[in-house]
């Protein structure tokens, strides 16, 4: 920064690195280094691209790590996500994420004391507060318990009556965990109405097939979410969350529950959403909210037939998209996340180009540029999204796009048109989070291959290439006790885990135009995510800017 408090973008040219290599960067969703067993599908797959990058110099092969504090999360328990990933890899410094900016509102109470909160609670007195989101104590979207401080919070400020839609997880928590949520929630719901408000759970479904859509990949998942939470209408009627979710699940897992909604006995909606309401979507992460915050705050909102819009105040936890300022009005300020490396690398001239398939598109995007949509400059910026498969679960399609991402990356590398070609491999997450363990052996071997096409056309421009992840996932698909033994429940199964990792996730760097001398550094044992992007930036021939995490790297004369 400059003095005036102007950002200086002119980054310094590195003393002994050359610009004007073609640097990939490719980033394996939700893989992770695990010790090699039968439960590591990245172990039993065949990986020979990934394993001669470990193999081959140990001094172009380290762990970094990618949960817990390394990436701005509350404690060292939580494991990383590709939100709080992507976001430290673009932004090479570690930022308070949104899980630890709302839990400090609420210990402190200014989440009651800010703009949002006020603006909702004035339809305390005649309407009805609903709170969507999704119910579990993941850590990755929302936790369970910044809802039940939030319910006790709002109903101690004057919320009289109170209808949570919920959403169930299985994806970033044990499958069946479900029941034990809502059971929860509902004890915490019966707290309330003794102490006279009116509390009930109103409507439901699993994350993956209600409401939780991410990139616009599929707005039926919005729209089925919408009909239960705002009209009060869903295929399955309950007059009770446990019951709905324990009979729901005789046919789906947790992620795919179908929508429902609580009936009264006269089979009327305990809690449409209508005019003068109040809604908190009170999920904290953007990506699997945008959607649906779409369509509560835009007016000219075409992408299905809302049929009733009510004219409610709607909050987010935090804002979604500050660009979009989606929505207008949050509980908590997400965290600034600024001068990315995105921005100076563009800004220095640096040619852009990032890809993946949409499931995993803003990852390289959104998230990599601090949670900011579109392009810093489109003259020098091209992103390329691949569409996703729509309406099936990835254990089906496992090889998902891979290929088809790896092929867009090597022709933008052999165009020479640009200097850095950045992609996101997703399948070892995204069938990872699917439980199949065969499927996701079939999804490391791919992502295996688009990583093998990318590095033979770095091979052929004489470029750089860097290989990372966001966070473990696929190396480990079993829960286990401390001394790491797998765990079964009480019918003998083994307990699958559909969840992401604390594992540390390997970075690789290599390829013909790596300067000689050019090593991983020893001095930065602990390096993690975030000090990928000043490794990156010396790649391209500059130095990081001084408040970046220190560089990975290190030139050495022969
Ligand atoms: O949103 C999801 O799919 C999971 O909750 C987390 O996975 P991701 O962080 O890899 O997207
Ligand atoms: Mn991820
Ligand atoms: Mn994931």
């Amino acid at each position: 920064m400059g003095s005036s408090g102007q950002v200086s973008w002119k980054l310094e040219d590195h003393p002994n690195l050359p610009k004007g290599k073609t640097v990939a960067l490719i980033v394996l969703d939700g893989w992770g280094e695990y010790k090699p067993d039968e439960y590591n599908c990245i172990h039993v797959a065949p990986t020979p691209t990934m394993d001669s990058l470990k193999q081959g110099a140990p001094e172009k092969w380290r762990l970094i790590k990618a949960h817990g504090n390394a990436v701005g999360l509350p404690t060292e328990d939580d494991m990383g996500n590709s939100e709080v990933g992507h976001n430290a890899l673009g932004a090479g410094r570690i930022f308070a994420q949104g899980a630890k900016l709302v839990d400090l509102a609420l210990a402190s109470g200014k989440i009651y004391e800010g703009e949002g909160f006020k603006y909702i609670s004035e339809c305390f007195e005649k309407g009805t507060l609903h709170l969507i989101g999704l119910l579990s104590d993941g850590g990755v979207h929302s936790r369970l318990d910044q809802l039940q401080l939030l319910l006790k919070g709002a109903s101690e400020r004057g919320a009289k009556r109170i209808r949570v839609h919920i959403l169930t997880d299985g994806r970033d928590v044990l499958d069946g965990s479900s029941v034990g949520f809502v059971e929860t929630l509902e004890n915490d719901l019966a707290k309330l109405r003794d102490g006279g408000v009116d509390a009930r759970i109103a409507s439901g479904g699993g994350r993956m097939y209600v409401t939780m859509d991410r990139y616009e990949n599929d707005w039926d998942v919005v729209k089925r979410g919408w009909d239960a939470q705002v009209r009060g209408e869903a295929p399955h009627k309950f007059t009770n969350a446990v019951e709905a979710v324990k009979k729901l699940r005789e046919n789906a897992n947790d992620q795919y529950l179908p929508p429902f909604v609580i009936v009264d006995e006269n089979e009327k909606a305990v809690g449409p959403i209508v005019d003068g309401d109040a809604v908190v979507t009170f999920n904290f992460r953007a990506d699997r909210m945008v959607m649906l915050a779409k369509a509560l705050e835009y007016q000219d909102f075409d992408k299905f037939d809302r049929v009733r819009v009510p004219k409610i105040r709607y909050a987010g936890m935090l804002q979604y998209d500050g660009e979009l300022k989606l929505p207008n009005h949050y509980l908590v300020s997400p965290p600034e996340i600024d001068r990315t490396s995105g921005e100076y690398l563009v800004r220095n001239g640096v040619r852009t180009f990032a890809c993946s398939e949409t499931v995993k598109f803003g990852h390289v995007t959104f998230f990599w540029n601090g949670n900011r949509s579109g392009y810093f400059n489109p003259e020098l910026e091209e992103y390329v999204e691949i569409p996703s498969d729509v309406g099936i679960t990835f254990n089906v399609q496992p090889k998902m796009k891979a290929l088809e991402i790896g092929e867009k990356a090597r022709d933008a590398i052999l165009s020479r048109k640009f200097d850095q070609v950045r992609v996101n491999i997703p399948n070892g997450d995204m069938v990872g989070h699917t439980g199949d363990i065969q499927a996701t052996v079939v999804a490391c071997k791919a992502a295996d291959e688009a990583v093998k096409i990318i590095i033979d056309a770095i091979e052929q421009v004489g470029g750089i290439y860097v290989v990372t992840a966001d966070h473990g996932n696929a190396e480990d698909m079993v829960k286990r006790n401390k001394s790491g033994q797998p765990l079964f429940d009480k019918n003998g199964n083994l307990q699958i885990l559909t969840s992401h990792t604390c594992q540390p996730v390997p970075i690789a760097i290599g390829g013909p135009g790596l300067a000689p001398g050019v090593r991983f550094r020893n001095d930065v044992p602990n390096g993690g995510l975030a000090n990928v992007a000043a490794t990156v930036m010396n790649l391209h021939g500059y130095v990081a800017p001084n408040d970046y995490e220190p560089t990975l790297i290190e030139v050495v004369k022969n």
